[in-house]
């Protein structure tokens, strides 16, 4: 089944929780809600769920309106971040209970209670009183009792809050399996951005109650709508730069400077805010700078050990324009041997640049390919 918000907005008296939000989550797909405390996802949810009424617009299921409908009448099945189990009753009471409630004949709950707990490897346990088990196992069996219904529509509620670090990658994992396994229309709301890039298809990032982009995490990552999307995707996030675009292209900023390039020429001169993320940073080891490259030169303030890459924050040399210390990110190959005060000088070509107006923070080159694309 297809989701669609069409104009959904939501105030609550003078508070506008939701402005006209245009979703579209296709058949089968799992749409994440994405963003910080208070941007209205959790609003969203509950106006597609029928706990909340929409103060405008319509909500579509299949292309069928149900904004007007009670939730009972919507079949959407939802996934809390608390578990909401009944404690005290096993496994398989839990998964059983949303059967029990609508008088299903015995011997079909057994059947479909038994493919559910198959189905989630929790058969070993159908016995065990639900208190007895970790987090993980728990929202394993309230994800079993929101499938059981056989739902039109899924709906997780920030599932992964209160497990560990090591249950949280493996519940993803789980949750995504059977998503794709049951091409079940899904939605996920989260503040997480790691989270939504691994499990969603398509995500819509939202701030204060305005949708900044529905997009997929590639077209997130390598194309962000708006500095707020640019930041809020990736970590760390993406580098902001104040620079001077010329109109053949030509780039520059305090003391550095890119060369013309297609890409850039045509848009309309002027200032502007540079975009590049931490990855597209090259330590560079002797004094090269030519061949196209720009050069942001500093010192290290601090340097994070990642494995196989090193996190470096450089404070460059060249002062903001309130001439305040500005930091860039630079994810490099580690096990580097640079410490704090260590001079650097770090590259970078124009191929990955992001270029935002510096007043309202959108994406002056929204229609350039992704970065997949171009590399292919
Ligand atoms: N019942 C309510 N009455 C008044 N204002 C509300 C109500 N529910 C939410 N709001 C307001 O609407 C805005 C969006 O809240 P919402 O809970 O949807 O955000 P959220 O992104 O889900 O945040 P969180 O992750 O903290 O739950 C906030 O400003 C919030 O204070």
């Amino acid at each position: 089944m297809s989701l669609d918000l069409q104009g959904v907005a939501k105030s609550y008296g003078d508070v506008a929780a939701v402005h006209a939000l245009d979703l579209h989550c296709p058949t089968g797909q799992m749409l994440g809600l994405l963003g910080p405390s208070g941007c209205g996802k959790s609003t969203t949810l509950k106006m597609i769920a029928g706990i909340e009424e929409v103060s405008a617009g319509r909500i579509l299921f299949s292309g069928r309106e149900v904004q007007a409908l009670p939730p009972g009448a919507r079949n959407i099945a939802m996934v809390f971040e608390d578990y909401a189990l009944y404690a005290h009753l096993s496994v398989f009471e839990n998964i059983a209970f949303p059967l029990r409630v609508r008088g299903t004949p015995k011997p079909e709950v057994a059947g479909k209670v038994g493919a559910i707990l198959k189905l989630l490897r929790l058969d070993g346990i159908a016995g065990e009183k639900v208190r007895k088990l970790s987090g993980g196992a728990q929202q394993r069996v309230s994800i079993g009792r929101a499938l059981v219904r056989n739902p039109e529509v899924i709906v997780f509620d920030e599932p992964l809050s209160h497990l560990d670090a090591d249950q949280k990658v493996e519940l993803r994992t789980e949750i995504k399996r059977l998503q794709q396994l049951q091409g079940l229309t899904s939605i996920l709301v989260t503040h997480d951005q790691t989270e939504a890039i691994a499990m969603c298809d398509v995500i819509a990032v939202m701030n204060a109650g305005e949708l900044q982009q529905l997009g997929s995490p590639q077209e997130l990552y390598d194309r962000p709508a708006n500095t707020f999307v640019a930041q809020f995707i990736g970590e760390p996030p993406m580098n902001l730069l104040a620079a001077e675009l010329a109109p053949d292209g030509r780039l520059t900023g305090p003391d550095w400077r890119l060369p013309p390039a297609a890409a850039r020429a045509g848009l309309t001169g002027g200032p502007v805010t540079a975009g590049l993320r931490p990855e597209a940073l090259r330590l560079l080891r002797d004094e090269t700078g030519g061949d196209g490259l720009a050069v942001l030169a500093g010192r290290v303030a601090f340097r994070e050990h990642r494995g196989d890459t090193d996190i470096l924050l450089v404070a460059l040399d060249a002062p903001g324009p309130d001439g305040a210390e500005l930091h860039v990110s630079a994810d490099v190959p580690g096990p580097s041997p640079l410490r704090q005060g260590d001079r650097v000088r770090l590259g970078f070509d124009g191929s990955r640049l992001c270029l935002f107006d510096p007043v309202t923070g959108r994406n002056l080159q929204a229609d350039a390919p992704l970065a997949t694309e171009a590399a292919a």
